[in-house]
Order: C-alpha cells, then structure tokens, then sequence
C-alpha cells in the first residue's frame, strides 16, 4: 500500500518520503506526494495526526529537532483530522430526550428517582443512535441519572466513528485520580462524558413515585395539568419549570456554551423537562410558547451553533437522510470522510 513514511525533523519542518505517488493528510491539511521517493517538507503543529489512505501515523513531536512516532495504527485513517475540518464557529449540537423508562411504562412521575430504562428504552436510544451515526461528536454532557447516561452510551454504540465514550469522575481528587487514562492515544480515541446534576429532570416533589391517572382523579386534571405544564407554578414542594429552567439553562450557558464557542460538537443526553427549559433558551420561546412544548422520547433534535447563534435543524431520522447533511458543508464533509474511511 502507498504510504507515506516519516523521515526526520529539520527544524520546524517534518519530511515525508511517499514510496509511491499518494494522497497524505498533514494535519488538516491533505497533499500529494508525486513521484517515488518524492520528499515533502512541511510545517507542522505540535500535535498532530498525519495519514495517508487507510492508515495512519500518529506523531508526537517531542522537540523541533526530533519526532517520535507511535504507531502506525491499524485503525483506519484518524478522523482527528477529520474531525478538525469541522470550522470552529460552526459545530453541531445534539439534544436527546431518553427513551422509556420503566417508570415511564407505568406511568409514575419520575423527576429526580434514578430509574433505568425498559427494553423499549433502550430500543429507542440505539435508533437515536442510528439516526446520528454520521455527525461528529467531540463531548457528551448528560444529567446524573442512569436513564439518560444509558440513553447517551447506547446512542454511542451506533456512531460511525466508533470513538469510547467515557464517563469522566470529577467528584473527588481519588476519584479523578483513579479514572486517569495514561495513553494519548487512547485519549484521542475517546468521547468525554461530563455528568451534572443541573441537567436532571425537573424534581418533582411530593408527586415523585405517583401514579398520574390516579393523581389527576384525585385533585383534578387541571390541576395536575398545572403541575405538570405551566411555567411557574411548582407541584407541592418540588421543581416548576422555571426553577429547573433556572439551574440547566445556566448550567448550559456556564459550561456547554463555552465548549461550543471552542469548536466541540456536543451532544446532551437528558429530560423532558430540563431539555425543555434548554430548547426555550434555545429557540427563544417565550414561556407561554415553552408551555406547549412537548419532546418524545429517543428523538434526536440537531441545532448548529455558527456565529454565536443556534440554528435548530430538526430531527434526523435516517442517518442517510440527505437533507440533514445539506445542512451545512461540514456535516456533508463529515460525513463523506466517514464514507470514505469506513467503506
Ligand atoms: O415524570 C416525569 O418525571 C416527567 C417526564 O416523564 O413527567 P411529565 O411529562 O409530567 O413532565
């Protein structure tokens, strides 16, 4: 197979030698290498991932006078230069609702109780999964509950890209400590899941573990209707929409926000509720629009962020649809670079 091979380091510069004529990718950038033997020198970052057609070399630069190379890989081509074409004011943001979970199944109010999901559920979270298998993801942001953690590493198991999810422990210096990952590469080829309570469902209260019916036949439909769906007024002493809205949409703007603004494809895995308030901030709704704002389960909702802005894009239902990948010219990019590396 072409290849080209990793020379030496003169300077500032890195040489590759093609030992036929080849495409290589240096960085994010793709050239050719011509004749046999052709040599190439090129100015390279610190870090980067250099390849050429189905594989790849992976080159640390340890100082500008000498280079260490780990592997090649067998890995197909690294879509870290994939990824990279991804403009960074221009990235895509994926909103997950978690499909059934077995409280869901029998209709109780769930709010803040941890718990997992039906076969359904987790059903619903690998077509999810499937319909977004051709968008980049770089960070996963879920709440604290396994529901949605569930929902988001299921998801993963469909991506194209085929990167590790992993969930990051932050709550302690042992617990950080003892999560560590000692190999780059290994890193490179794995999705942070950052965890936060702020994106849970909206708590509700002493409604928590009721059945609705039965809750709506005893105080009233309109009343539970009330609980349920107007903007600020709470079920006894839990959450309203607006005080779940006031702990995730800051949790979004603090945290998420910046992430995106720094090039990060992200997708959310969470809750009817929270995923709500974050759609209002979103799509500026008003809190009479937010009102009537209903998410089903395990439907994928893709928003890009250009230029400060949100754009929502809908749903994707078929990882092939056409429409969604004419979005923007990276995601059809994207995309196509996945065709070509995996097919
Ligand atoms: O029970 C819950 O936690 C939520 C979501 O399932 O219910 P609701 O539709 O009333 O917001």
């Amino acid at each position: 197979m072409a290849i080209a091979m990793l020379q030496q380091t003169v300077g500032g510069t890195l040489q590759l030698l093609s030992n036929s004529g080849t495409h290589c990718n240096v960085g994010n950038r793709s050239v050719r290498l011509l004749p046999k033997g052709f040599k190439l020198e090129v100015e390279f970052p610190k870090r980067a991932i250099y390849s050429s057609g189905k594989r790849k070399l992976n080159v640390i630069q340890a100082s500008t006078s000498q280079t260490s190379v780990v592997g090649p890989l067998l890995a197909p081509s690294s879509s870290d230069t994939l990824d990279s074409h991804m403009k960074p004011n221009e990235v895509a943001l994926i909103l997950i609702r978690h499909g059934e979970s077995l409280w869901n199944e029998k209709n109780l109010f769930t709010g803040c109780v941890d718990v997992p999901l039906t076969n359904k559920g987790v059903e619903e979270a690998i077509e999810a999964g499937h319909r977004i298998s051709n968008i980049p993801v770089d960070m996963i942001y879920t709440s604290s509950l396994i529901r949605a953690q569930m929902a988001a590493m299921l998801a993963m198991t469909q991506h194209r890209r085929k990167k590790v999810p992993i969930i990051l422990h932050n709550e302690d210096e042992r617990a950080r400590a003892w999560s560590k990952i000692y190999s780059e590469d290994t890193i490179e080829q794995s999705i942070p899941v950052i965890t936060s309570w702020k994106l849970n469902e909206r708590m509700y209260g002493e409604l928590q573990g009721l059945n609705k019916q039965e809750t709506a036949d005893k105080f009233g439909h309109e009343k539970v209707h009330e609980w349920r769906r107007s903007y600020d007024i709470p079920p006894p002493n839990g959450e309203s929409l607006d005080m779940c809205a006031q702990r995730a949409v800051a949790y979004f703007r603090d945290n998420i926000e910046p992430q995106l603004l720094s090039g990060k494809n992200i997708l959310i895995s969470a809750h009817g509720n929270s995923l709500r308030s974050i759609i209002m901030y979103l799509d500026k709704l008003t809190s009479q629009e937010v009102i009537t704002l209903e998410l089903s389960t395990g439907i994928p909702m893709l928003y890009i962020f250009k230029e400060g802005k949100f754009i929502r894009r809908g749903s994707p239902v078929a990882p092939t649809e056409a429409g969604v990948y004419a979005y923007t010219r990276r995601l059809a990019q994207y995309r196509q670079k996945l065709d070509d590396m995996l097919t």
